[in-house]
């Protein structure tokens, strides 16, 4: 029979404070403890028992932190908690990383230690009370990395670091997860190496290129289907069969990838989680899945479009070939690399001698079609080293690098990329022969610079097509001395405007009916300080390439119309006054406006003024110029084709013009007497110009068997030397004047 002890009541209330005392310190979560003065546990609860690896808190009493932790941590847990007893200052939340012992993994813990004294009031220990914070850190680092990496992508880092980074820092949030991002090739086929920190190098490296398809993996498939596909066991899931293997070599039992989306939807990567378990993702894993998927997009579609503009920044759109910013920086690298290695560097410039004249005729679709076939040509005759380069235009420029120090390599070359480019080619069912002219500057002989080996390659390529083109010249002194003269006449031409060198002449264009004037065309002349007079031919054709023909046929209609307003106030019988208008003025978006305001400033009537197109001009984009002709026609504007019969005019657009006359071009009026062929193009310009309600004449008649066939032929109107040669404006004047009904004061003009 047992004995019962009766306790006083007093005892008893204190053993039930002690079991309840013991209960609430054992059942908070946090970490209390209370240490002596060496720092040896005299008390634990059971949270500190548990971190600490042992079953119970008994197990903990007596010792110190050596006992539980690394020398290190636990000098620094000593030292602090000495300081704590001997200068009696508590530490309040001091944030500390633990190890912990069950797990392995670290934890933060806020710590609070205060000096614990006795009834004395003597410091016999410490308290100690810690929280596990971990979480709370977990996320704080989150935020800062996902600061971090958006940062990255604002600064345009590189992909695969910020990629790096974005996946370990989602390793870091969790525990036994391995990363690793694929992204989708330029073919959309494949999945190549993104970024994964962690993953066996060798498991990597074999995934590297796998296919996008039903059956390849997690990843292979995700980006298939594009919706994330939970592998909870590779070695029982039919779309590891391929798999299989490599992942079990590796220790790989579970994985879950996401497809990363760009925000049209369109696949550009998949996030992959790995696994050493056997299971499915946590709702932490899962939300963590679609954090990193989403800057994953971000990032990678910033790439992309960088990419993008960087291409577009260097690359011709029309051809996909460098362009100039890229010449210069490849031919840079190259001139290095022959500094180091000694043999030549060549600079090919390349110019398609009938590009325009296909352009103009057939329209942009075909030019641009010509081009592109003319790109793949030149590329398939140059070696993998070696580059292609368009600069604009019909100009492409070739860099020949790794040459042996003679020219003959390089002539091999040329005539190769001559033949293939004047192979037919076939647009719009019709076969074309193209030709080229090239010209050839070498470093070091020819320029020291980029800039200056382009411009001497530049000059040989004129060179080349004065010599008759459809062929190759290699620069030379004399070409220096050419090229030096080029930029002398366009700086000459650009002092001439702005000093007034040039005037016009004006050129009687008659009735052959009446034998009278009714009008004349201005022609251009330039009065050079030094040279004396200079003819357009010899300044037209570099203004126009340059694009200071606007500037120039601005001053000449200005000052055509305010000629012919002076005659029309002089009293003289008024008549027409025809401008030549180059392609470049045409294309000048304000042209239109400033042909008004001429008008308007010089107070000529628009039905004074006649402005000649070529052919060509007009062909290149009908219903451009049609548009652009109807807004002058409009207030009175006439319009004529001049040189009609050398462009590639058809019918149709020919009908829908709102022109008043053809002009027949010289050449064929030259050999009126002899050649039957240019007979019968004149003639038949006459009946089709009269057909379609145009006035026709005929310029450079020279002789009376010219006039005569003209005549024959009903040719309305003529002009030449036959008549007169272009005039000054008192020449006209003369002329107006004697055609004139006599007046009472005999000078032929009317009272005003
Ligand atoms: N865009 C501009 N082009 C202009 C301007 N002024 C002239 N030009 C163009 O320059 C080319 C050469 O012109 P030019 O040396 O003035 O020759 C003209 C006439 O002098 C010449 N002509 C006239 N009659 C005869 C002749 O009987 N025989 C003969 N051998 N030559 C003759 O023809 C030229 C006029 O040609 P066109 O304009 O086609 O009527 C020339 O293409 C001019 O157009 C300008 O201000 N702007």
């Amino acid at each position: 029979m047992s004995t019962i002890i009766k306790l006083p009541n007093a005892e008893l209330a204190w053993r039930n404070e002690r079991r309840f005392l013991r209960a609430m310190v054992d059942q908070v979560p946090d970490y209390l403890f209370v240490k002596d003065l060496d720092c040896r546990f005299v008390i634990a609860n059971e949270a500190v028992a548990r971190i600490n690896g042992f079953a119970s808190t008994d197990e903990v009493i007596g010792k110190t932190d050596f006992d539980l932790h690394d020398v290190a941590t636990a000098e620094k847990f000593f030292e602090i908690e000495q300081r704590v007893i001997q200068s009696e200052q508590s530490i309040i939340d001091m944030e500390e990383v633990v190890v912990d012992a069950a797990t392995g993994r670290e934890k933060w813990l806020l710590t609070t230690k205060v000096a614990m004294r006795d009834h004395k009031n003597a410091v016999v220990g410490l308290v100690g009370v810690s929280r596990d914070i971990t979480a709370r850190k977990k996320e704080d680092l989150l935020r800062d990395e996902q600061a971090i990496v958006v940062e990255m992508i604002a600064l345009n880092s590189p992909l695969d670091t910020i990629l790096d980074r974005l996946v370990r820092l989602i390793e870091s949030q969790l525990e036994g997860v391995l990363g690793s991002i694929l992204l989708v090739d330029k073919t959309g086929k494949y999945l190549t190496h993104g970024a994964a920190p962690s993953l066996p190098p060798a498991y990597s490296q074999t995934i590297d290129g796998i296919a996008i398809g039903p059956n390849v993996g997690s990843c292979g498939t995700a980006a298939f289907r594009r919706e994330s596909v939970i592998v909870a066991d590779i070695a029982n899931d039919p779309l590891w069969t391929d798999f299989r293997e490599l992942a079990a070599l590796h220790g790989l039992r579970s994985c879950w990838s996401t497809p990363i989306l760009s925000h049209q939807g369109q696949v550009l990567g998949t996030f992959a989680m790995y696994s050493a378990a056997v299971r499915a993702p946590t709702d932490i894993e899962t939300s963590l899945t679609q954090i990193t998927t989403r800057t994953a997009a971000i990032a990678i579609e910033r790439k992309v479009a960088q990419d993008q503009i960087s291409y577009m920044a260097h690359h011709d759109m029309l051809t996909g070939l460098p362009n100039r910013s890229l010449l210069i920086d490849r031919l840079t690298q190259a001139m290095l690399q022959t500094e180091r290695h000694n043999p030549w560097v060549s600079v090919v410039f390349v110019d398609l001698d009938n590009f325009k004249f296909i352009n103009d005729s057939l329209g942009h679709t075909a030019g641009d079609a010509l081009l592109k076939e003319v790109s793949k040509r030149m590329l398939d005759c140059v070696r993998s080293t070696d580059a292609v380069m368009r600069l604009g235009g019909d100009e492409f420029v070739i860099l020949l690098t790794d040459l042996p120090e003679n020219t003959d390599a390089i002539s091999a070359t040329l005539h190769k990329l001559r033949t293939a480019i004047g192979e037919p080619i076939t647009i719009k069912e019709q076969a074309f022969h193209i030709t080229c002219s090239m010209g050839v500057a070498t470093f070091p002989h020819d320029g020291a610079d980029p800039e200056t080996l382009i411009a001497n390659a530049d000059a040989a390529m004129y060179k080349a097509k004065d010599a008759g083109r459809d062929g190759f010249q290699f620069f030379t002194a004399e070409i220096n001395i050419r090229a030096h003269e080029r930029l002398a006449l366009l700086d000459g031409i650009r002092k001439g405007i702005a000093r007034s060198e040039f005037h016009l002449l004006y050129q009687p264009q008659v009735d052959l009916k009446s034998g009278r004037i009714f009008a004349v065309e201005a022609l251009v002349r330039w009065k050079h300080p030094v040279l004396g007079l200079i003819t357009p031919i010899h300044f037209i054709p570099l203004a126009e390439e340059t694009g200071l023909i606007v500037a120039l046929g601005d001053w000449v209609l200005k000052e055509a119309c305010r000629q012919n307003k002076e005659w029309q106030d002089a009293g003289l019988a008024p008549i027409t006054v025809c401008v030549n208008v180059s392609a470049r003025q045409f294309q000048d978006l304000n042209w239109t406006g400033r042909v008004l305001q001429t008008l308007e400033e010089t107070g000529l009537s628009a039905r004074c003024l006649e402005l000649e197109l070529t052919e060509s001009l007009v062909m290149r984009d009908v219903d451009q110029a049609v548009a652009i002709m109807k807004d002058l026609q409009s207030v009175g504007v006439g319009f004529a084709i001049d040189d009609f019969g050398t462009g590639y005019s058809s019918l149709s657009a020919l009908k829908s013009l709102p022109v008043s006359r053809l002009k027949i071009d010289q050449s064929f009026v030259r050999n009126l007497g002899d050649d039957e062929n240019d007979r019968t193009i004149a003639a038949a310009v006459i009946s089709l110009g009269q057909k379609l309600n145009m006035r026709v004449i005929a310029e450079g008649v020279e002789t009376d068997e010219q006039l005569a066939f003209l005549r024959d032929n009903r040719c309305d109107e003529m002009q030449g030397y036959h008549f007169s040669r272009p005039v000054s404006s008192e020449g006209i004047e003369k002329m107006l004047q004697a055609q004139a009904p006599k007046t009472p004061d005999g000078t032929g003009k009317r009272r005003k």
